[in-house]
C-alpha cells in the first residue's frame, strides 16, 4: 500500500465505496476537487475494483491520486472525510428507516477515522442525514462547525430543476432553497425563491410557465419522491448525489464561501435549538462558518419548527 502518512491540504478520504461513495470519488476526480482522493471499503473486492476503474481514467483529468483500500489507513490525513457507508432505502422504506443500522456503523466507524484524520472536517451523506450528522457531533466531541451533512444541497437542486423545467430558464437562475429535514418534514421556503430576483409569486413572462398553487404542489411532491422515483428505476440513487457532494467539498477545501443548504447544528436559531438540519449556511474552510437568517413566511417557520421536532424525536429515540 502506498505511504499515506503525509497530511496533504486536498485530501478527500470516502468511506463506503457503493454507489454513492464512487460516484462522489468520479465527481471530484473529473472536477479536480482535491489532488489526493482515497476510498474506504470493507469489500476488499469491491474497492479494488472501483478504484481500479477510476484509476483508469485518471489520464483525462486534473492530476491527482486516487487510492483505495479495507485498511482505515487509506484515510491518514484526510482534510475531509466524507461519509457514505450504511444501509440503503429500499423500495418502500423512508430514510428514517435506516436510523438504528446507520448510528451503529458510525459508533463503529467513527473512532477509527478520528484515530488516522482527527484534523478532518467530517461530511455526513449517510442517511438520515440529519440523525447521523447529530449523532456525529456528539460521538465525536468535534465542534459544530466541523460536522457537515449533505442535508438539503440536493433536494435544493431537484427544486430548481422542476422550477427551471417549469418556467423554461436555465437552472443556475432559480435561487430556491428547500430547508429542514433531508427527508419527508422537509420544507420548501418558497417565499424567497426567485429568477432574477422576480419573487416567484410575482412571476408573469409570456411564454415561461406559471406557478399557481397546483404546480407548486406538485413540484413540492415531486422534489420529496425524487429518491423514491430514482431508486424504484434502478434501486439507488448516485449522480446527483456525486454532484452536489463534490459541490459541498469545493466549498470546503477551496474556502469558497459559499451559500449551501447544508445541514449543521441549530443553537438558538429563529428558537430552534439541539437539533440538525438544513438552512443556507456559508460554507468554508472551517467548515459550517453562518446559518443565514432567510427570509420565512410563517407557514414557513411553523414547518421548519415541525421538521425540527420530527429529527429531533427520532434522535432521542436512539438514545442521544
Ligand atoms: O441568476 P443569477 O443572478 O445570474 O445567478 C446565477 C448564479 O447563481 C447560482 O445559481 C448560485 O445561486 P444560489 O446562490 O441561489 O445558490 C450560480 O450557480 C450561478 O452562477
Amino acid at each position: 500500500m502506498p505511504d499515506h502518512q503525509s497530511v496533504s491540504p486536498s485530501k478527500v478520504a470516502i468511506v463506503g465505496a457503493g454507489s454513492v461513495g464512487a460516484t462522489i470519488a468520479y465527481a471530484c476526480l473529473i472536477r479536480g476537487v482535491a489532488k489526493q482522493v482515497a476510498l474506504f471499503d470493507t469489500n476488499r473486492a469491491k474497492v479494488d475494483a472501483e478504484v481500479l476503474d477510476l484509476n483508469h481514467g485518471l489520464q483525462f483529468v486534473p492530476v491527482a491520486t486516487l487510492d483505495g483500500s479495507d485498511d482505515v489507513e487509506v484515510c491518514r490525513g484526510a482534510h475531509v472525510v466524507v461519509i457514505t457507508a450504511g444501509a440503503k432505502q429500499k423500495p418502500g422504506q423512508s430514510r428514517m428507516d435506516l436510523a438504528t443500522a446507520n448510528v451503529a456503523i458510525c459508533r463503529e466507524l467513527l473512532p477509527r477515522l478520528q484515530a488516522v484524520a482527527p484534523d478532518a472536517l467530517y461530511l455526513l451523506v449517510t442517511n438520515p442525514v440529519d440523525v447521523i450528522t447529530y449523532v456525529t457531533l456528539k460521538l465525536t466531541g468535534l465542534p459544530p462547525a466541523r460536522v457537515i451533512g449533505s442535508g438539503t444541497v440536493l433536494d435544493s437542486s431537484r427544486f430548481r430543476f422542476l422550477i427551471a423545467r417549469k418556467l423554461d430558464v436555465a437552472v443556475q437562475n432559480v435561487h430556491a432553497y428547500i430547508a429542514g429535514e433531508h427527508g419527508d418534514s422537509e420544507v420548501p421556503l418558497w417565499s424567497s425563491a426567485n429568477v432574477a430576483n422576480i419573487p416567484l409569486d410575482a412571476w408573469s413572462v409570456p411564454g415561461h410557465g406559471h406557478l399557481g398553487a397546483t404546480e407548486r404542489a406538485e413540484i413540492f411532491s415531486n422534489v420529496k419522491n425524487a429518491a423514491a422515483q430514482v431508486i424504484s428505476g434502478k434501486g439507488a440513487t448516485n449522480y446527483a448525489i456525486g454532484l452536489a457532494t463534490a459541490k459541498i467539498l469545493e466549498a470546503l477545501l477551496r474556502d469558497e464561501h459559499r451559500v449551501l443548504p447544508v445541514s449543521g447544528l441549530l443553537s438558538g436559531y429563529r428558537g430552534i435549538d439541539d437539533v440538525c438540519l438544513s438552512v443556507p449556511c456559508i460554507v468554508n474552510r472551517s467548515g459550517v462558518e453562518s446559518l443565514l437568517p432567510i427570509p420565512m413566511n410563517p407557514e414557513e417557520e411553523a414547518g421548519l419548527r415541525a421538521s425540527a421536532d420530527t429529527i429531533r424525536k427520532a434522535i432521542r429515540s436512539l438514545g442521544f
